[in-house]
């Protein structure tokens, strides 16, 4: 029998060149924070959020220009809590950037297309790849609160009008935070990651691959198995680079 989707986390297992055209190679980034890094090739890059080390322009710039330079025919980024510039409600009161900057930022993002990259922010993104196989993501910067940043929601309620925007027929997601108890455990031993993404979870029936990170230390992957209720089994990947450095390729059968 052929298992529907393989995980190789780079640096540690040995990357098997791509399968053929009856599969889809994800290679899973995040919190890279300003720095570069070499990565393995694949299909489709996602970009997990942190893109900046605190938040301004030209931080900024850095890593959209590494992800640029970068030949996977898609790449997908969203932001974290530490992308202040393109935040328009926090990036003035926090870090008092001026709204034009704020307002130029987002425009850079967004005008990275015809390079293969495309921001997403609480919105779903399609495309086709050359396989013909088309996948379904949705792509969202949301965190809950935790010190002061952007794209952070204080109170459960908050979070269900976020998450609630997510449609049920989502292929791919990619969040900021984990959810709750999913590779979210910090240095210090709490499950920092969201209560109602991971209740939001269980009505994903056909999601099969949660990228997130937000949580260094706890980066990895993991297959979630054994719900009679699911339609496809989910690989939830903590695609974190600050600890690790290294990048987590996920295979899914078509
Ligand atoms: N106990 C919690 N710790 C958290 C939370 N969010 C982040 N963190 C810790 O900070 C680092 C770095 O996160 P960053 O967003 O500043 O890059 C992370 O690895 C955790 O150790 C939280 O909600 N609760
Ligand atoms: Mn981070
Ligand atoms: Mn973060």
């Amino acid at each position: 029998m052929i298992e529907p989707a393989r995980i190789y986390r780079q640096g540690v297992d040995i990357i098997p060149p791509h399968p053929g055209s009856g599969w889809t190679r994800f290679v899973c980034i995040s919190d890279t924070h300003s720095r570069t890094f070499h990565v393995p090739t694949g299909d489709v890059l996602l970009h997990a959020g942190d893109l900046s080390s605190w938040g301004s322009l030209s931080q900024l710039i850095i890593t959209v220009e590494w992800l640029k330079s970068l030949n996977h025919p898609v790449k997908i980024m969203v932001a974290g809590n530490h992308d202040l510039c393109l935040d328009e409600k926090w990036a003035q009161p926090i870090y008092g950037l001026p709204p034009e900057e704020v307002q130029q930022a987002r425009t850079y993002v967004r005008s990275q297309t015809a390079a293969g990259l495309h921001y997403i922010e609480h919105e779903p993104f399609r495309f086709v790849l050359p396989s013909g196989r088309r996948w379904k993501v949705y792509g969202s910067p949301a965190a809950p609160l935790y010190a002061q940043g952007s794209f952070q929601y204080e109170t459960a309620n908050e979070a269900r009008v976020i998450y609630n925007r997510i449609p049920e027929d989502t292929d791919i997601l990619i969040t900021h935070t984990p959810p709750f108890r999913t590779l979210d455990r910090t240095s210090k031993g709490k499950h920092a990651g969201c209560h109602v993404l991971s209740n939001k979870l269980a009505e994903l029936r056909n999601c099969r691959l949660h990228v997130f990170g937000h949580i260094h230390e706890c980066a990895g992957a993991q297959i979630n198995t054994g719900d009679p209720f699911r339609l496809v089994d989910r690989v939830s990947v903590n695609a974190a680079m600050a600890v690790t450095k290294k990048a987590i390729v996920v295979d899914l059968l078509n």
